[in-house]
Formats: structure tokens, sequence, C-alpha cells
């Protein structure tokens, strides 16, 4: 049996709730009363520990707790010595520049000027490879008012459907400065351990839970190879004899968001009772 796993988890913020829902889909105990800092799962043999997520991979790269689920963004701008072991497909979010609308202003603009930001070690890092000497100024929060209100001139801030930074009427520029979303995070090497690859595996089980769902469908055995082409699932679809003369029946996952095509291509070919079911867990 693996060893007591200690395991990091936003303790609010936009990652929280659905970084324990996606723990609690994958078995584990979660919290129920938001104040609580620490939960013990002796089932699982795990202990969680809520905590902001920005500290999240500090105590990760600490070595202090063996994985943690935190922002792609939050990660890379604390430094710490700790990596990402697996996107979580939830969290999504760009960080961008951005400016007082009809500014126009551009990435070669940005010199000299006053930038905020809650990202210092991102925004300096990507400054620094482009050779761009602009002053950083740190806010924790709310950063879209730092121009209206003359403490900077741009800032470099998250962006999720945009509506803060339209409400504070503001404009993005320039690429994005990094492309995030929430991960589990771990020390060089933390894969091997049997503990984290358990929980790994049970993740891994939710997403393709979330992305997948499972068709099953009776076809002509002469049009099977063109209802395989569009079921192929992940090593060939399943294929069962039927009591009607001629006919099979078929069983593959498909991603649920192409399951409606894939049911019209179906009964074009001729396939009938056409069923999509929803998978509870799995393991691949
Ligand atoms: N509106 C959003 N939609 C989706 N993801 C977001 C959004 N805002 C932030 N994120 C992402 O969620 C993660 C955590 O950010 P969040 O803003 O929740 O942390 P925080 O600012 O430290 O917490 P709080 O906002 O409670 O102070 C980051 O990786 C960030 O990119
Ligand atoms: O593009 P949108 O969908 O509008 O989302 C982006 C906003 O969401 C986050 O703010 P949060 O609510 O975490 O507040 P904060 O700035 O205090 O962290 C982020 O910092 C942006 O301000
Ligand atoms: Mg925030």
């Amino acid at each position: 049996m693996p060893d007591q796993l200690r395991i990091a988890v936003p303790n609010k913020g936009q990652l929280s709730e659905p970084a324990s829902a996606m723990l609690r889909e994958a078995g584990y105990r979660q919290r129920k009363d938001s104040r609580e800092l620490v939960l013990i799962d002796p089932e699982n043999r795990t202990e969680f520990f809520f905590l902001r997520p920005k500290d999240i991979a500090v105590y990760v790269g600490e070595g202090i707790l063996q994985a943690g689920i935190t922002g792609r963004d939050m990660l890379l701008d604390s430094g710490a010595p700790a990596e990402e072991i697996l996107p979580l497909g939830f969290g999504h979010s760009t960080f961008r520049f951005a400016a007082r609308g009809g500014a126009s202003m551009k990435v070669e603009d940005l010199a000299g000027k006053r930038i905020a930001t809650s990202f210092e070690g991102l925004l300096e890092g990507y400054l620094r490879q482009r050779g761009i000497d602009a002053r950083v100024i740190h806010l924790d929060g709310a950063v879209e008012s730092s121009i209206q209100l003359g403490v900077a001139d741009a800032v470099a801030d998250v962006v999720s459907t945009g509506t803060t930074l339209r409400q504070a009427g503001l404009e993005i520029f320039g690429d994005p400065i990094l492309e995030s979303e929430a991960v589990v995070i771990g020390r060089q090497g933390i894969e091997d351990d049997p503990g984290v690859q358990q929980l790994l595996r049970r993740l891994r089980g939710v997403l393709v839970a979330r992305d997948y769902v499972m068709m099953d469908y009776d076809v002509n055995a002469e049009r099977l190879d063109d209802a395989s082409a569009l079921t192929p699932g992940m090593e060939g679809p399943t294929v069962s004899p039927l009591h009607r003369e001629g006919w099979v029946a078929v069983r593959a996952m498909v991603p649920r968001r192409d399951a409606q095509r894939i049911m019209d291509d179906l009964w074009q070919i001729g396939a009938r009772a056409i069923l999509v079911t929803d998978i509870y867990a799995c393991r691949l």
C-alpha cells in the first residue's frame, strides 16, 4: 500500500471549487466547510491541505507536500522547484498585457512605462527575455483598476472572458504572455511515488469520464469497416455477434463533444439502436 499522501488544494479563488469537485469525483473526501484548512481522508491514506493557490508551488517545491493543484501561471510565477505533472482541463486563462482603450499600445512601447501585475515573476521573466526595461508595480489583485487610478500605464493580468478588462475600459495588446489552466504539480521525479501514481491514475480517469461517452449500436457486418472508422475507440471497437443474421453489435468510447455528429454519420450508414451513455469512472 502506498505511503500517506499529502496534497495541496486551493482554499479559495477560481480553482478552489472545481479542484475539490474533481477530487471528489476521483473518490476522495473533500471539505464541507470552506474554512477547514486540513482534511484527512483515512480510507485513501491522504491528507489535503487547503492553501492559497499562489503558495501551493512553494509548499510543493520545498518537498513538504508531494503534490498540489494550482494554476500553471502561479507555478511559473513562483519560480519554485516544482513542475507540471498533469493538466486538469479547468481554470483556463491567458496572461496578457492591457492598456487604456484606444491607446493602441504595443509591447515595444512598454520601455520606461509602469506595468502593474500580481504576477511579478512571470512579467519580469518576459521583459528580461525581450530586453524591455520597464518598471513593475506589484499589486495583489484588482489590477485592472490601477490604470484608471494612475498607478500604472499598462497591466499584465489574468484574462478569462475579458469581462473585467472591458468593464475597466481596458484593451488587450500584444500576444498572450502565457496560456494557463489548473495543473497537478510536484517536484521532479515525484511521478514515481506510488501514492502520486495512484492519484494521477484517478484524476486521469476523471478526465476521460468527463471527455468521453460510451457508444453502442448495431450495424450490418458489411458496413463494419465504415462504422469502425467513425468510432475507432481506444484500441479498436468491441464487436460482438448479434442473433440477427449478418449484423453485429459495436461498442466504443467517443469524444463527448463529437457524439451527436457521430450518431448522425452512423445512422447514415445504416446503424441502428445507437445508444450513448456516460462513463462513471475508468482506468485506461
Ligand atoms: N476568471 C477566471 N476564470 C478561470 N480561471 C481563472 C480566472 N481568474 C483566475 N483564474 C486562474 O485561477 C488560478 C487562481 O487564480 P485566482 O484569481 O483564483 O487566485 P487568487 O487571485 O490568488 O485568489 P483570490 O482571487 O481569491 O485572491 C490562476 O491560475 C488563474 O489563472
Ligand atoms: O476575464 P474575466 O472572465 O473577467 O476574468 C479575469 C479576472 O478574474 C480574476 O480576478 P479575481 O476574481 O480572481 O480577482 P483578483 O483580481 O482580486 O484576483 C483575474 O485576476 C481577472 O481580474
Ligand atoms: Mg484572483
